[in-house]
């Protein structure tokens, strides 16, 4: 058995995904008892078939099973705070992918903190939703500093293949930055600067990326693996991701869409506050951040990058 706490996109997706071949409880804040009844999902990706061995329920259920937990990292302590009962002791599993403001806490810190007596692992790397939900063939990286060799066999389904490792800092930071870097991508695409500019992007984005997360202690390699380059490119190329749609906006001068799931937008500024803490420099992020609050436009951000000193790769 296993839990998955938040029917947002992902969390649907994810325990579609599951139930091919474990039992699963979807635990839904709103709608629990309509999916139930008709046996198809709503929300953010309604009208799909639930698999027999979906069960969406109101309340989290008492055991001892893994539970991951698919809500925006901004809610990720409200969500665990609201169970924190159920969740004691149990392996608690994070499927966001950003960085808490005001603490500046990646996902694992923020389990740790709000049910101290969990064992919190995080669940990364490059996936939509809407494949995951469609049966398609998905490559994730799963982490903890226990055990994630056993959580990874217990979680893994037939569609769904996942890799593990105990560097928990670096699944979580590729996780979190490649959003912030599919912004600037996204930005540049909308702002008409053309493909190449994409792919500097993507490239200068990873290089302060894997900076950052090896001054916190990640092995550089982590971040060549699923959760880092591989999510990058998926985010950074795909029109299907939010994070690049929300630049495009920007680039183009347009409000991007409201009610949307958009990570990298919140993150950004917090990155860059963690960046300075480190004493590392993030200048993409920090044009994101800036581009995000309204604090500079596409041209601006233009020049402050490439007005940057050259320097050695
Ligand atoms: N959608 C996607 O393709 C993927 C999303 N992710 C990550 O998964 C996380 C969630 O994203 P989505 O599911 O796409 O967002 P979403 O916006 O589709 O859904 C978020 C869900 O969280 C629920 N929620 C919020 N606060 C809650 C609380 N306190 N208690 C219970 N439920 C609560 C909302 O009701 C909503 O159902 C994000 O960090 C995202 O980066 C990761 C991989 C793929
Ligand atoms: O994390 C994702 C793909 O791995 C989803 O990306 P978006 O949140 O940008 O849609």
């Amino acid at each position: 058995m296993i839990a998955v706490l938040g029917a947002g996109a992902f969390g649907t997706a994810m325990a579609i995904a599951l139930a091919r071949s474990h039992d699963v409880a979807l635990v839904a804040r709103s709608g629990a008892e309509g999916m139930a009844r008709s046996r198809q999902s709503v929300g953010k990706l309604p009208g799909l078939r639930l698999p027999d061995r979906l069960w969406p329920v109101k309340v989290l259920p008492m055991g001892n099973f893994p539970v991951l937990v698919a809500v925006p990292t901004q809610h990720l302590r409200t969500a665990l705070e609201g169970n924190a009962d159920a969740l004691a002791g149990r392996p608690v599993v994070a499927l966001c992918k950003g960085i808490e403001r005001g603490t500046l806490a990646g996902p694992t810190a923020v389990i740790a903190d709000a049910v101290p007596d969990a064992r919190p692992a995080i669940l990364s790397g490059p996936s939509f939703a809407a494949d995951i939900a469609r049966g398609l063939p998905t490559a994730l990286t799963l982490a903890s500093r226990e055990d994630a060799g056993g959580l990874r066999d217990a979680l893994s389904a037939p569609t769904v293949r996942l890799y593990s490792t105990d560097d928990v800092t670096g699944v979580e930071l590729g996780g979190a930055l490649k959003n912030v870097t599919a912004i600037a991508c996204g930005a540049a695409v909308g702002a008409g600067l053309g493909e190449s500019a994409r792919a500097a992007l993507l490239t200068r984005g990873f290089a302060e990326t894997t900076r950052l997360a090896v001054a916190l202690g990640a092995d550089p390699a982590t971040l060549t693996g699923l959760s880092g380059l591989g999510d990058l490119a998926l985010t950074c190329g795909s029109d299907l991701s939010r994070n690049l749609r929300h630049g495009i906006a920007l680039g183009r001068g347009e409000t991007p869409e409201g009610g949307v799931t958009v990570e990298g937008a919140l993150t950004a500024q917090a990155a860059l506050e963690v960046a300075r803490r480190e004493g590392v420099e993030m200048p993409i992020a920090a044009t994101v951040a800036a581009l995000v609050a309204g604090e500079t436009d596409v041209p601006g951000a233009l020049r402050a990058l490439l007005g940057r000193p050259l320097k050695e790769e």
